[in-house]
């Protein structure tokens, strides 16, 4: 139990908010946990769950903090950093645990005052919950925590920020903001888009079939749907924000797509059969290197690695 910092003011009181308040209570990382949320009711339930203090602007519940997290949309981070920028405190570590990260940094960098440092960082764990009844005190354990430092950063502010998320249980590493953007739109944001474009189909399909698709549906669908049900908000701020590299995926995929159609269309078996064991290869990698759980699970639950993926 190592207070590491004195008073933590957490900004949008959801899912990442609330987990990380938890994970620092359940540690005694934090001296004090101050929250600030749009809604009173929101306010209300945080203060009761996981919440030292609760106040009614953002402003008033930087003030002090020697670390701000901003944990709302990314599309929501400048208005709050406009808001927050004159009441930080001289010293003080503002981070973000924002889906996207040059959006972030190009929205709030250039109102953080000069004596304050911006460390942009992303927990690569979460659910399809949102709100602050979602939060738990594991969600980050043995998970990927990635910070992207700007020039200039005091290497004894990351550290000290370092050494919080590796208390909470996270892996962290740092990389450059264009790379995690590009890597994130791989492992994250094209799969979800996926996974909203399959049930969308499968939507429309239900309007055909009456109830059969939601009755039989196997747990590949059942995936999609969980990841399908995350929040509105956060996914649209997530595309319009990392157009360029989601766009540039999304490109690949539907030209990926479009062969394995044809390679169907011609019967071309050796082609689909090849195809399939490249990307068992690659789910193996995954297994062998100790990375199934700090990735985002995008899986059928059944390990083609460890045995039959059939059902
Ligand atoms: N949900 C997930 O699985 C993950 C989310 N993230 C990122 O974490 C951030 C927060 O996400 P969650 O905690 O999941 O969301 P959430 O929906 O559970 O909580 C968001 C909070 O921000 C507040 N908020 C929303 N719009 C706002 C606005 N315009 N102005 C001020 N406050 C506003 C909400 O009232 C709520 O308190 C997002 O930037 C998201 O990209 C990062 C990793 C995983
Ligand atoms: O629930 C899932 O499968 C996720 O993929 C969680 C997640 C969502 C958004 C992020 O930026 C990071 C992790």
């Amino acid at each position: 139990m190592t207070v590491i910092y004195d008073r933590v003011a957490l900004i949008g009181l959801g899912l990442i908010a609330g987990s990380m308040a938890h994970a620092m209570r359940a540690g005694g990382l934090a001296g004090e946990i101050v929250g600030y949320a749009r809604s009173a009711e929101t306010r209300a339930v945080a203060r009761d769950l996981f919440c030292d203090r609760v106040c009614d602007t953002a402003a008033e519940a930087v003030q002090g903090a020697d670390l701000v997290v901003l944990a709302v949309p990314v599309g929501a981070m400048e208005a709050i950093a406009i808001e927050i920028a004159p009441h930080l405190k001289p010293g003080a570590v503002v981070t973000d645990v924002g889906s996207v990260k040059q959006a972030v940094v190009e929205a709030v960098a250039p109102h953080i005052p000069a004596a304050v440092q911006f460390i942009p960082g992303h927990p690569l764990a979460g659910t399809e919950y949102s709100g602050p009844r979602s939060g738990f005190a594991t969600l980050f354990q043995n998970r990927w925590w990635l910070l992207t430092p700007l020039e200039g950063t005091d290497p004894a502010a990351l550290a000290r920020l370092r050494s919080l998320l590796d208390a909470m249980g996270a892996n962290v590493d740092e990389m450059d903001v264009a790379r995690h953007d590009l890597v994130l739109a791989v492992v994250s944001h094209t799969p979800h888009l996926i996974a909203y474009t399959m049930v969308g189909v499968a939507d429309h399909m239900r309007r055909v079939s009456e109830q059969e698709v939601v009755k039989y549906s196997a747990s590949g669908f059942r995936d999609f749907t969980r990841i399908a049900a995350s929040d509105p908000t956060m996914w649209r701020d997530v595309f319009l924000t990392n157009k360029d590299a989601v766009l540039d995926i999304l490109g690949r995929f539907t030209e990926e797509l479009f062969v394995l159609q044809r390679a169907i269309r011609m019967g071309d078996g050796d082609h689909l059969h090849a195809y399939f064991t490249r990307t068992r290869a690659i789910r193996r990698g995954i297994i062998e290197a100790g990375q199934d759980t700090a990735a985002p699970d995008f899986g059928r639950g059944v390990d083609p690695a460890k045995g039959t993926a059939g059902e």
